[in-house]
């Protein structure tokens, strides 16, 4: 294994937003990070390129245990380790000048830094910016541009926070095309943050999920928080939205987040029987998309829900974009997080 985390914890201040017993990343494969807003994604992406050390814990790199204490260590480290940042800072002088900077400080020789600052360009589809102005370029360029800088130094391990969070869907479908495509190429170890479960399906290997900062088993999709209201008929309804509610058993919590598991809900055609261990939310298809070994659709109930069907179902051909359907949400979809 290339890392190892035993009972990683981060705090700050009283909130912790770590707490992982354990986890471990094989090399040589694209690992995500997914979960919701705040679930400690790039929290754990930091530690990982030693950006930042847990509050407790251990983190192994390679076999050996990390020491954050070490400067030395630490530096040696994040050369093999590149975190290309969400939002990412270009210097303001030429593409060429940022991109080549990480093998300037590494002592790397003019020519052969502008042959590596060359062939990386190449590799994210920037080469004929070379000489252009950093700060003229615009988000997708700059997010391909620090993608080539950090991989102008060979990384062992290339993190990327959100690769594809901020830029237009032109450059969010060549960024995934590149990633593919270094990877296929060098077998680097990859591990991205995402929201984007359309890119996590395309492009990742291995999952973690987590979730308030813990690694969870539940898929992440459809996750809602509503108001508990008891009715005079002693039955809890949890309010994720109007008209749309879910008998829940909980003692006395007034606010809940559940998930809705996106494989255990189904699309009908219209109106069904109604069934007690069932609910049915009217609704129209508003997103199809590939899965992997699943398509997805988006229904618009009043939420976006996400259903997952495998692929080789019969029949999904029926259903489209902007096609009324009827939601079933079986008891055993609802999960209380
Ligand atoms: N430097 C900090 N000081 C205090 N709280 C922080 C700090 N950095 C992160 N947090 C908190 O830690 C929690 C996890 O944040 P993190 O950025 O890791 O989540 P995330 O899963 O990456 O979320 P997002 O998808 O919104 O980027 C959040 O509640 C955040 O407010």
């Amino acid at each position: 294994m290339l890392f190892v985390g035993r009972h990683i914890r981060k705090t700050f201040g009283q909130r912790r937003v770590l707490d992982l017993e354990r986890f471990a990343l094989e090399p040589g494969r694209i690992h995500g990070l997914l979960g919701p807003n705040g679930a400690g994604k790039t929290t754990l992406l930091h530690i990982l390129s030693f950006l930042d050390r847990p509050t407790s814990g251990t983190l192994f790199y390679d076999g050996q245990p990390v020491d954050f204490q070490s400067q030395n260590q630490l530096r040696r480290l994040r050369r093999e380790v590149i975190l290309v940042d969400q939002h990412p800072i270009l210097f303001t002088t030429s593409v060429e000048a940022n991109v080549g900077y990480g093998l300037k400080v590494r002592g790397v020789p003019k020519t052969k830094r502008r042959r590596l600052v060359e062939q990386s360009l190449e590799l994210v589809g920037m080469r004929k910016f070379l000489q252009a102005r950093a700060w003229r370029l615009s988000g997708g360029e700059t997010q391909r541009v620090a993608l080539a800088r950090a991989l102008a130094c060979s990384p062992r391990v290339l993190c990327l926070d959100e690769p594809t969070a901020s830029v237009d869907v032109e450059h969010q479908i060549a960024l995934e095309r590149i990633v593919q495509d270094i990877h296929a190429e060098t077998g680097m170890t990859i591990i991205l943050c995402t929201h984007d479960q359309r890119l996590a399906a395309k492009l990742v290997q291995n999952t973690l999920y987590l979730f308030d900062g813990r690694a969870s088993r539940s898929l992440y999709e459809n996750v809602f928080s509503g108001q508990v209201l008891t009715g005079e008929d002693g039955v809890s309804q949890c309010q994720l939205g109007a008209n749309l509610s879910l008998p829940v058993s909980c003692d006395d919590a007034t606010h809940l987040k559940i998930s809705l598991n996106p494989k255990a809900l189904e699309l009908l055609e219209g109106a069904a029987e109604p069934h007690p261990d069932s609910r049915y939310w009217p609704g129209r298809i508003t997103q199809i998309s590939d899965a992997g070994k699943h398509i997805r659709f988006q229904v618009d109930v009043g939420l976006p829900i996400n259903v997952l069907y495998k692929k080789a179902t019969p029949e999904l051909d029926k259903w489209w974009i902007g096609r009324e359907t009827v939601l079933r949400i079986p008891s055993r979809a609802v999960h209380i997080l």
